[in-house]
């Protein structure tokens, strides 16, 4: 991570899950100063309070308001935009409320960041932006044309504006697991939606190093996804029962609003054109040389796709490699040793 050696890195969206881990690899760099830019002040509070350091800065601000956004840009070199709305229900209700921060106020945030000549932005997108069928997914996709098309005007050349897809985030708040821990702990039956269901399965760690891969190797417009395995939501609640040593009832309650069966990371036309680059997919916005040959197995003749990149043909894990997965991950450590306190 030279390239981030005296840099100025803003974070929109900084107190949530994504913003709090890549600030603590940040804080291991020698970067200059981390900007967290967000609305809500006792987050930010807390924030400062356990990470302690003088690098960090905090802005309160809502992307929405361009001028909040334009206080906090000023001298940026480097901005992850993770600010969203991404509730998938609570966008169902109030689509105006994600056209409002996923579009308009990443629009703001590019904009703003073009203006004051900011080296990189990488926008965060989900995978649900891929043939969206809810708000939340429809508004990240608009992002994304947003942040492309951006990429696109940009003829100063100052600004690259990239861009990254990711699945479900093991653990981040709000999400199914923490949830069915939590039922555990009640004595109450794991709702389960769709026992077939499946989910990219992404640590945070893996997430963080997405952007970190974006901002390393990213060009104008590009996007980049990470390869990741799925399972499918039984053998998740199955995995997270085992390793709580747990034997609640596994109640089925249905699909929810605005949700899909499989998620897909890539369209079948991404990944017809996506350069394979090991752990990750990039797909650029046109079929300029970008200098990624070290990566291209030479002279292979491209095959023709005539499927999207989705959860249900991903490698799918079995329970026992879901149960590996969820005892590596700092959340849940944290919480059964918690547990094993109370048994
Ligand atoms: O009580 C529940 C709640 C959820 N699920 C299932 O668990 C899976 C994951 O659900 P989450 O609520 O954890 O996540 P979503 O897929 O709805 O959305 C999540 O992943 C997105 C990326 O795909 C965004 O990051 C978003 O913010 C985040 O909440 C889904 O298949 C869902 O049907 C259950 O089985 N039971």
């Amino acid at each position: 991570m030279k390239r981030l050696e005296g840099k100025t890195v803003l974070i929109t969206g900084g107190t949530g899950s994504f913003g709090k881990t890549v600030t603590n690899t940040l804080l291991e760099t020698g970067c200059k100063e981390i900007r967290i830019f967000s609305r809500d002040e006792l987050k930010q509070e807390l924030m400062r309070i356990e990470k302690a350091s003088s690098k960090l800065r905090f802005y309160i601000g809502d992307v929405r308001d361009r001028e909040s956004v334009d206080e906090a840009m000023n001298g940026v070199d480097l901005v992850f935009h993770a600010a969203a709305l991404k509730q998938v229900p609570s966008c169902e209700f109030f689509p105006m409320q994600a056209v409002m921060t996923n579009i308009s106020g990443s629009n703001n945030v590019i904009q703003s960041a073009i203006k004051h000549g900011v080296d990189k932005v990488v926008c965060l997108s989900t995978d649900k932006a891929v043939y969206p069928i809810n708000s939340m997914g429809m508004t990240k996709a608009l992002m994304e044309k947003v942040s492309a098309a951006a990429s696109r005007l940009d003829n100063s050349g100052d600004t690259t504006v990239c861009r990254v897809r990711y699945g479900n985030v093991m653990c981040s708040r709000g999400s199914v697991i923490p949830l069915f821990m939590n039922q555990i702990k009640q004595g109450q039956p794991l709702t389960l939606t769709v026992p077939d269901m499946t989910r990219f399965m992404l640590p945070l760690r893996d997430a963080v190093s997405l952007v970190l891969f974006a901002f390393e190797n990213g060009c104008p417009g590009d996007l980049f996804v990470r390869k990741a395995p799925a399972c499918t939501m039984m053998d998740l609640a199955k995995a997270v029962r085992n390793i709580m040593n747990a034997d609640n009832e596994i109640k089925v309650i249905g699909i929810r609003h605005g949700e899909k069966i499989y998620e897909s990371l890539l369209t079948v036309e991404e990944l017809q054109k996506a350069e394979d680059m090991v752990d990750y997919y990039r797909v650029g916005v046109d079929d300029r040389d970008l200098n990624y040959t070290m990566y291209f197995s030479e002279g292979k003749e491209k095959e023709v796709v005539n499927q999207d990149y989705n959860s249900h043909n991903t490698r799918q894990m079995g329970i026992p490699e879901v149960e590996k997965l969820l005892l590596s991950l700092p959340y849940v450590q944290k919480e059964l040793e918690v547990w094993e306190q109370r048994q």
